[in-house]
């Protein structure tokens, strides 16, 4: 863990990591801020190969069975197309020949994603094999660390937490203007890169039957801004006092921005949703999936705070799927809307159609 967690600062910086799967020692580096490809082939010994998820390809019309694929690059690459080939549109990629010699990720190539998605970059990585001479240079410089060695299959389940370690780290009371007896517990997961507050309403445990819950993810443009391009600010404000109506109750935010995939990935599936894409299909064009997030983090607090049994504020049912997955007993679901406005109606249309939201009585009310 604690290797992963520096190699992910590494990527973040743009710097190389070496990946070792079995015999192999592949050097990795995000494709995001990449300045010179020949640089890596220096580097390495060997010409790299450009990795891409599976929703990147289906994006551009090119269906594979594994979760990710690579494509050898020509000795002469721009950095720019490549950048392009990652994240631009589908239309303007369209070329068959191009990705003609993809092969399917192996274990290093699959953790070489996984370190992108968990450092909430772009899921596209380059990577070579280390060989030939260059093998020494690499062994000196992993041996005076400037450069990290992590193992494939923990770079793969970099993402999915350390289920059940979360710290419990420092809370406060914090009277809020809709719920005046709030107190904010902060929770830490292990590798430190994440942090997650759980806002406890009134006195949850007085709840015999089921504990008001809303698990809110992130979202700094709608919470903070009130950004109109979703519903989340007043999702947010509408469930703190919902709650606080309740008797008490608890909201857990979640540090899961843009579904899990980040701010600067929110900002370019916005200009991706500009451009006509609705929500979902933005997010695959950039490499990800329907919905990248965990809930696992939300259990785990929720246990810390002995809470088993809980009445759902959501609209989204893979809420309350990823909650019973878990353990938890969701025992009623409660509606949670913001208001419809010009900016979001085609947000919240694909949230509905798309991803099967209960928004029915919001959406209705748009005609
Ligand atoms: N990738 C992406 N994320 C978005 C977009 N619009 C909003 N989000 C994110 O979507 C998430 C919405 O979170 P929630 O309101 O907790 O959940 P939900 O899936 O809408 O379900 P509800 O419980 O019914 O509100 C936040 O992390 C937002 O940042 C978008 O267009 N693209
Ligand atoms: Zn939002």
């Amino acid at each position: 863990m604690y290797h992963i967690e520096r190699a992910i600062f590494d990527i973040r910086r743009g710097l190389p990591v070496v990946v070792k799967a079995g015999d192999q020692q592949l050097l990795v580096q995000a494709l995001e801020g990449i300045e010179s490809v020949n640089e890596l082939a220096r580097l390495s010994g060997s010409r790299p190969s450009l990795v891409l998820t599976r929703h990147r390809l289906e994006s551009m019309g090119v269906s594979i069975t594994a979760d990710a694929a690579y494509l050898p690059l020509a000795a002469q690459v721009d950095e720019r197309a490549l950048y392009a080939l990652a994240v631009a549109q589908v239309e303007q990629y369209d070329s068959p020949a191009l990705l003609s010699g993809l092969q399917p990720a192996g274990m290093g190539e699959r953790g070489a994603v996984a370190l992108m998605r968990r450092a909430l970059l772009i899921p596209a990585a380059l990577i070579a094999v280390v060989s030939g001479s260059a093998a020494d240079d690499i062994a000196q410089r992993l041996a005076t660390g400037e450069l990290l060695e992590v193992d494939a299959s923990d770079a793969e389940a970099c993402l999915a937490g350390a289920p059940g370690m979360l710290k419990r780290v420092s809370e406060a009371r914090i009277p809020l203007e809709d719920a005046v007896d709030s107190r904010f517990v902060l929770f830490r997961e292990p590798d430190g890169l994440r942090e997650h507050v759980a806002v406890v309403i009134g006195r949850p445990e007085a709840h015999n039957e089921a504990v008001p819950l809303r698990m809110h993810s992130a979202c700094l443009t709608g919470d903070l801004f009130g950004s109109l391009r979703c519903d989340c600010g007043e999702q947010l404000r509408n469930a703190v006092a919902d709650i606080e109506a309740m008797g008490g109750g608890v909201l857990l935010y979640l540090a899961q921005e843009g579904r899990g995939i980040g701010l600067a990935n929110k900002l370019r599936a916005y200009t991706l949703q500009d451009g006509g894409l609705d929500t979902v299909d933005a997010d695959q064009v950039l490499g990800f999936g329907d919905d990248e997030r965990d809930y696992a983090v939300a259990v785990d607090m929720l246990h810390a705070l002995d809470i088993s049994r809980v009445q759902l504020l959501t609209n989204n049912p893979l809420k309350m799927r990823a909650l019973r997955e878990g353990g938890i007993k969701v025992v009623a679901r409660q509606a949670l809307y913001g208001r419809l406005n010009d900016h979001n109606h085609r947000y919240l249309n694909a949230k509905a159609t798309r991803a099967g939201h209960f928004l029915e009585d919001v959406l209705s009310n748009q005609r």
